[in-house]
């Protein structure tokens, strides 16, 4: 499975101008031919939470159509990063898996809302861990701030995900939080994580990039420095076998331990 993983700056609560860029990137990335790309944390938008209610998607579109267009006429799975998008009076920070053929597998909606960033003002959090096939692959997605919480990881590991995709928008401030993290998720459950932030900054936060691939052992296939990038990186799923067969973690597990 080769992936792309698009890392670009945002537009600060544009998401005309947003949209027009994740199309460039998407038709560049695809002159490779990856089997999947991978976009960043609420792309549409960015965090221009006061007046999500005016610019958010509603209902998954335009982003489903768009998407689903781009990944159809170049045969491609895209994991549409997130998108705020309004269901009624609520907004979600929300996940698209879109297959070959352009049409929506599964979403993902953002569980664990930062308050740092007041996300939970603004945001409705999920209540359920998601997991997918691509091209017949286990995968599944959590998003950003989800990456702190490895119930999560494990819940998508559990369900039998063999490659996990971190779409975020993570500051420099705690660049070495997220580069552990995505090890630390990819070691302990022993699965690839694609894990792909943004670069520019907005209000006071700037953002590095650093998107990066982890294979199963724990290792960085590939990394971005701080610029507009495509990451490509090969992924070879029997790996996640032999190194679950090497050190049986999930067969040991111990989970009368593991009780409050
Ligand atoms: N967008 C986010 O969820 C940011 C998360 C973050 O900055 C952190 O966990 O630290």
């Amino acid at each position: 499975m080769k992936v792309a993983a698009i890392q670009i700056n945002l537009e600060f609560g544009n998401p005309e101008a947003n949209r027009a860029k994740v199309v460039e990137m998407i038709e560049k990335a695809a002159r490779e031919l990856p089997d999947v790309i991978v976009l960043p944390e609420m792309w549409n938008t960015s965090f221009s939470l006061k007046n999500l209610h005016e610019i958010a998607d509603k209902e998954g579109e335009p982003t489903k159509t768009l998407i689903g267009n781009l990944a159809k006429k170049h045969r491609v799975n895209i994991v549409a990063g997130s998108v705020a998008d309004r269901y009624g009076d609520q907004i979600y920070n929300r996940l698209y898996a879109i297959d070959r053929a352009g049409h929506v597998k599964a979403y993902y909606d953002k569980a664990h809302l930062i308050q740092q960033a007041r996300e939970h003002e603004f945001l409705t959090a999920g209540t359920a861990a998601s997991v997918f096939a691509m091209d017949g692959i286990p995968c599944g997605a959590i998003i950003c701030y989800d990456i702190r919480f490895p119930e999560l990881a494990r819940t998508v590991a559990l369900k039998g995900a063999k490659v996990l995709f971190i779409p975020a928008q993570w500051p420099e401030t705690r660049i070495d939080h997220w580069k552990a993290l995505a090890i630390a998720r990819a070691i302990e459950n022993q699965m690839y994580v694609v894990a792909v932030n943004r670069i520019g900054s907005e209000f006071k936060a700037n953002f590095p990039g650093k998107s990066l691939v982890v294979d199963p052992w724990g290792k960085v296939l590939a990394e971005s420095e701080d610029q507009e990038t495509i990451l490509y990186a090969e992924m070879d799923i029997d790996l996640v076998d032999r190194v679950r067969a090497k050190i049986p973690c999930f067969s040991d597990r111990n989970i009368k331990a593991y009780s409050l």
